[in-house]
């Protein structure tokens, strides 16, 4: 199944990142609390979660397109996304992209510096949403190609930017998968969006439940559901991942591994499940898209995208499950 996906023709992507990074990678045996430490050097890549997704879309074989905001230092986005055939739109602010570190210690465990990134000025916010505007209708209406908006909202950005883009994507017929945080992704619920995919620490926060198991999770969806949310595809970090919709509830996993890096593996995630977003796939062999990319996406350094021989790779490791058991368990502890 997953090959004969792979067999069809790519559509195209356009992915909206209001707050991009530089993804500074640094690995280490064990991290020690206020000591001095020597690590590798550096792996820089362009990232911010929707850039993530291009990126790895784009060596899948998609026409992707990373819609960025991005001051002086446009161009160093420009020649990271470049050579990984991501065509990068940057609309100029005055700011400067943030620095975001990742230590990763031998045994997988990653840390994450997030700075805040640069604030936009409401001109800037308006410029980024008819950059949105322009490329959906110029690469995406009438192909069936998926617009994303992911990752942290900037200072100076609102809340409902996200609904926002979503309302540029309804009204195109274009579909829409949001991945975000905090107080943007609670302004996403009633967005209309296809499908949000948040982790399972996201999913306990804009609930307010602690989720322990799948009827848990099943739970906390049917209520974001009465509030109009649609699909749901909720990420476990080694649990693997939870698809639900007014169809049913899947969860897909597989056997435990050792990450190199955990940086963007819910962004492969999501990817994943877009890849096999087309008519006639059913949910569980998107589901399972998704946990393969997210795996294979764990086994890279840094942000590093996964490959298409890594992603099918890992889609024969995957196993999925219709309507799993409401006891089983999706967190440690
Ligand atoms: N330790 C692990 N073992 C096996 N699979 C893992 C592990 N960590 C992550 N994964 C895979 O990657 C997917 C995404 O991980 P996770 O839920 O941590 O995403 P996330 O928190 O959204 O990540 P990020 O924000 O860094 O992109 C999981 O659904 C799972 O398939
Ligand atoms: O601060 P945000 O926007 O929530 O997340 C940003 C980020 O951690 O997400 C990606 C991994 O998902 C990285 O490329 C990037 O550094």
């Amino acid at each position: 199944m997953s090959r004969d996906i792979d067999a069809l023709a790519a559509f195209p992507v356009v992915t909206v990142t209001p707050n991009p990074s530089l993804d500074h990678t640094v690995e280490i045996t064990v991290l020690e609390r206020g000591e001095v430490q020597r690590t590798s050097r550096a792996l820089v890549e362009a990232g911010g979660k929707g850039v993530n997704v291009a990126r790895v879309l784009a060596k899948h074989g998609h026409a992707a397109t990373a819609i960025l905001p991005a001051g002086d230092d446009a161009q160093r986005m420009v020649s990271l996304l470049t050579p990984q055939a991501v065509k990068t739109v940057t609309v100029p602010i005055s700011g400067a992209i943030r620095t975001n570190i990742a230590v990763v210690e031998q045994d997988g465990t990653t840390t994450k510096l997030n700075e805040p990134g640069a604030d936009l000025t409401s001109a800037e916010v308006d410029a980024l949403l008819a950059a949105v505007d322009k490329a959906v209708e110029s690469h995406l209406v009438g192909t069936g190609g998926w617009l994303v908006a992911a990752g942290s909202l900037p200072g100076g950005a609102p809340d409902d930017l996200y609904a926002r883009i979503a309302r540029i994507a309804g009204q195109a017929g274009v579909p829409l998968a949001i991945d975000t945080s905090g107080a943007a992704l609670t302004a996403a619920i009633t967005s209309g969006a296809d499908v949000l995919k948040p982790n399972l620490e996201e999913l306990e926060e804009l609930t307010g439940r602690d989720l322990r198991t799948v009827a848990d999770v099943t739970a906390a969806a049917a209520a974001l559901r009465d509030q109009g949310a649609r699909d749901l595809l909720v990420s476990m970090g080694p649990h693997g991942a939870l698809l639900l919709t007014d169809q049913g509830t899947w969860w897909a996993g597989g056997p435990a591994l050792v990450p190199r890096s955990t940086v963007g593996a819910g962004d492969c995630t999501l990817s994943g499940y877009i890849h096999a977003s087309r008519s006639g796939v059913d949910p569980a062999e998107k589901l399972a898209t998704a946990v393969a990319w997210g795996r294979a996406a764990c086994l890279q350094p840094g942000s590093t995208v996964p490959a298409p021989a890594d992603t099918s790779q890992q889609r024969a490791e995957v196993q999925v499950v219709t309507e799993p058991d409401p006891g089983q368990s999706v967190k440690d502890g």
